[in-house]
């Protein structure tokens, strides 16, 4: 689409820094038709899937989307709250209490978030964020990992959405924070918060969201930094190599995925003797369905029906206070140098701006 036109430019206007954070997505409901949208909307986008499309279409609209939507429809409805889906909840609280822990320490900041699939979209946020005169954008991925699967995915949608603007804001994009202090130590802290109430495992499994081994091949650092964080985190806690594993899941279709896959790790564990496992999942930093219903309900079922005697699933940073802290830390790294607050004499200079835009007023109004 061409630049679109634009409301008269004023100079007295006073330029907001904002931070949005970009999840991947959910569906609007668990039903059917809600998870067919999104699953098609997710799954259309060649980031994610790098079939040639005309081949991939086909198995897209004559298999997946027909046999698939109800069954995920039937997971999303066993982890659905009465507010909603998990995942938007998680973030919408990320996004307000990081506003308002920035707002306690004096930047006065915007922080809104938006979905790489459904909605809120990132397009709509965008469109607000101008609107309210946010003229300075930090992008926030919520994958401290970045691939290309899902972080360029979300950056390819912010160019996108910019490619009709004409007045576009300054742009920042965070690419990853697998090895951020930040994040590794508000991790290490929700475990070991965990194990002061539960006590300890025989092994500490660090579940992944996987994605096709090929991408590896092909230069996609995913792997590798989610091994990071993995070792950074094992180093913050203390533990032994043998005392920790670091698992990938959510495998989908038939190609090889980055392994080890998480199900048949916890069944081969449980059949070599191992009592307790506790599973945390780094690469997600809100629990969704990934977390809550693949690893708390299915790969807990794998470990004791393969014979594992105790089973705990550690929750993600979620809103915990270390997170949002945590979080606040990151951004406040990327927004090093754009004004976050009041500035000294800014009635002065919004002053000056208003004058100058009224002169400029004049000036184009005499021109035309
Ligand atoms: C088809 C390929 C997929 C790739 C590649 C992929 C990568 C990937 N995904 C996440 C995070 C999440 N994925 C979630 C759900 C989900 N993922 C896929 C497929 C791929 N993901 C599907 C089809 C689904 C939908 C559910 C289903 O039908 O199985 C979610 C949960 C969303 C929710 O609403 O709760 C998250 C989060 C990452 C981090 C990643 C690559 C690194
Ligand atoms: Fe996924
Ligand atoms: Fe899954």
């Amino acid at each position: 689409m061409r630049p679109q036109p634009e409301p008269d430019y004023t100079h007295g206007s006073i330029a907001r820094t904002a931070i949005l954070l970009v999840n991947l997505g959910t569906p609007d409901a668990p039903d059917t038709p809600s998870v067919r949208r999104y699953l098609k909307q997710f799954l259309s986008d060649p980031r994610v899937v790098e079939i040639p499309r005309a081949v991939w279409s086909l198995i897209l609209h004559g298999v997946i989307l027909p046999f698939r939507s109800s069954k995920s429809a039937a997971k999303y409805a066993s982890i659905w709250t009465a507010e909603g889906s998990p995942l938007k909840l998680h973030t919408e609280r990320q996004a307000r209490l990081l506003r308002g822990y920035l707002g306690e320490r004096g930047h006065a900041v915007e922080v809104a978030y938006a979905m790489r699939y459904g909605n809120p979209s990132i397009d709509s946020v965008l469109d607000k964020l101008k609107a309210d005169g946010c003229d300075r954008i930090l992008v926030v991925p919520a994958y401290p990992q970045y691939s290309g699967t899902t972080t360029a995915s979300i950056w390819d949608a912010v160019f996108q959405h910019y490619a009709s603007v004409r007045n576009i804001p300054e742009l920042r994009l965070v690419k990853h924070y697998h090895d951020h202090a930040a994040y590794i130590d508000a991790l290490r802290d929700s475990i070991l918060d965990h194990w002061k109430t539960n006590g300890r495992p025989d092994k500490l499994l660090m579940s992944f969201h996987g994605v096709p081994k090929r991408t590896l091949m092909l230069g996609d650092p995913y792997h590798c930094e989610c091994h990071k964080t993995g070792r950074l985190l094992a180093a913050a806690l203390g533990l032994t190599a043998d005392q920790y594993l670091v698992t990938f899941q959510s495998r989908f279709g038939k190609a090889e995925w980055l392994q080890p896959y998480t199900a048949p790790t916890v069944a081969r564990l449980a059949k070599e003797g191992v009592r307790r496992i506790d599973v945390v999942c780094p690469g997600f930093t809100s629990d969704c369905l990934e977390t809550l219903e693949e690893i708390a309900m299915e790969v807990k079922q794998d470990f004791l029906v393969a014979g594992g005697k105790e089973f705990h699933y550690i929750p993600c940073l979620n809103e915990s206070s270390r997170w949002i802290a945590g979080m606040a830390d990151i951004a406040l790294q990327h927004l090093h140098g754009w004004p976050t607050g009041p500035e000294p004499g800014l009635r002065d200079r919004m002053a000056r701006d208003a004058q100058a835009s009224r002169e400029h007023a004049l000036a184009l109004g005499a021109e035309r």
